[in-house]
């Protein structure tokens, strides 16, 4: 039997980590032979409710639980985790966009880098969900100045994931089908969904599609998804989010498929010109619990313009928490 992992899971009694908490206590994250240590974090009056999550969890009986522990204390919840999940944050409503939340949640993420810093494992990995999840992101990572940066990521894989759907379904083919899509740049509405790579059942994508689909379709859905469904359920995308914390964190963990890679944003290493130590969203290979951006593309100036808009906006972003930023 594997040593247990730590995972610490933060706005644990929300709705992304309703569904969230399942998938890692069933070992859909870390693997089917790896028990975990649960380390849930709420603010102090959401504790009660997560009792009952905490109830439920003991009630499903997972073998590969060895712990579950809750807490509204970041030094307490980050205690020696291996994985830290930073999901809680406020969610936005309709009509607003991801970075009208930045005043509300940016906080959060300085307190939070500040305790991974102080009590985390070395080599904790990290990901960001709560939104605006890049810039957020480089809160943390700034605030843990004696932790490796490239251990802050945020989460773009569910925009991968919805890019890979509307291909998939474009195309008749199966989300499986579809290999080497991008996502580039901010978890928002400039991301670039970017097909000029993908395959579909090993044929250019792009000779599959019209380009006026790709363009005034594809690329506008994927970008809008949140929004959509948002307008439909009422309330911000869970379930999906939460699947797509699994498949990120799991790729990185227990590496990407051969020839294929996925969608991580990442401190910039200045890779494709983007600017260095932005949060951008980069297409990746895993390998021993290392993600490397995959080099060489070509670059043509469509997509050239849309990785420069979205790097624009992560830009000011990055200047509207300057005083976050040690
Ligand atoms: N990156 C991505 O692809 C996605 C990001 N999101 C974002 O994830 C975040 C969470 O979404 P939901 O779970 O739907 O929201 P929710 O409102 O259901 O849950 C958030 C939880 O976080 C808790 N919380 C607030 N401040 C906290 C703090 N300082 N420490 C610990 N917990 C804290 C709240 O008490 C609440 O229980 C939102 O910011 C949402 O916009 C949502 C979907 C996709
Ligand atoms: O759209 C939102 O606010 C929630 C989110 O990040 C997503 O579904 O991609």
């Amino acid at each position: 039997m594997k040593a247990p992992m730590r995972v610490a899971v933060t706005g644990a009694a929300g709705q992304i980590a309703y569904s969230l908490l399942f998938r890692v206590a069933s070992g859909d994250m870390l693997g089917k032979d790896q028990p975990v240590i649960l380390q849930l974090l709420e603010i102090t009056p959401a504790l009660d409710a997560l009792k009952g999550v905490v109830m439920e969890l003991d009630d499903c009986a997972f073998p590969l639980v060895a712990g579950i522990t809750m807490s509204d204390k970041p030094e307490e919840a980050f205690k020696d985790v291996d994985v830290a999940l930073l999901v809680g944050a406020r969610p936005r409503g309709p009509g607003m966009e991801r970075k009208d939340l930045l005043e509300a949640n940016a906080a959060i993420f300085s307190v939070q880098g500040k305790a991974l810093n102080d009590v985390a494992s070395r080599d904790v990995k990290v990901l960001v969900v709560g939104n605006p999840a890049n810039t957020n992101a480089l809160i943390a990572q700034r605030n843990a100045p004696d932790l490796n940066p490239a251990n802050f990521t945020a989460m773009t894989r569910l925009d991968h994931n919805r890019a890979l759907a509307q291909l998939a379904a474009k195309t008749d083919a199966h989300t499986t089908d579809v290999k080497q899509m991008i996502i580039w740049g901010n978890h928002s509405a400039t991301q670039y969904p970017d097909i000029s790579q993908a395959t579909v059942k090993g044929q250019a994508a792009s000779g599959l599609v019209a380009r006026d689909w790709y363009e005034t379709d594809f690329i506008p859905t994927v970008q809008q998804r949140g929004a959509a469904i948002i307008k439909a359920r009422g309330a911000s995308s869970a379930a999906s989010a939460g699947s797509s914390a699994v498949d990120h964190v799991r790729d990185w963990v227990l590496g990407t498929p051969a020839g294929d890679w996925v969608s991580m944003a990442i401190p910039s290493d200045g890779s494709y010109g983007i600017e260095k130590g932005l949060i951008y969203s980069f297409p990746v290979t895993c390998k021993n619990g290392r993600y490397e951006i995959v080099q060489g593309l070509d670059i043509d100036d469509f997509s050239r313009e849309r990785m420069s808009v979205t790097e624009q906006e992560l830009r000011e972003e990055r200047d509207g928490v300057a005083h976050l930023l040690p």
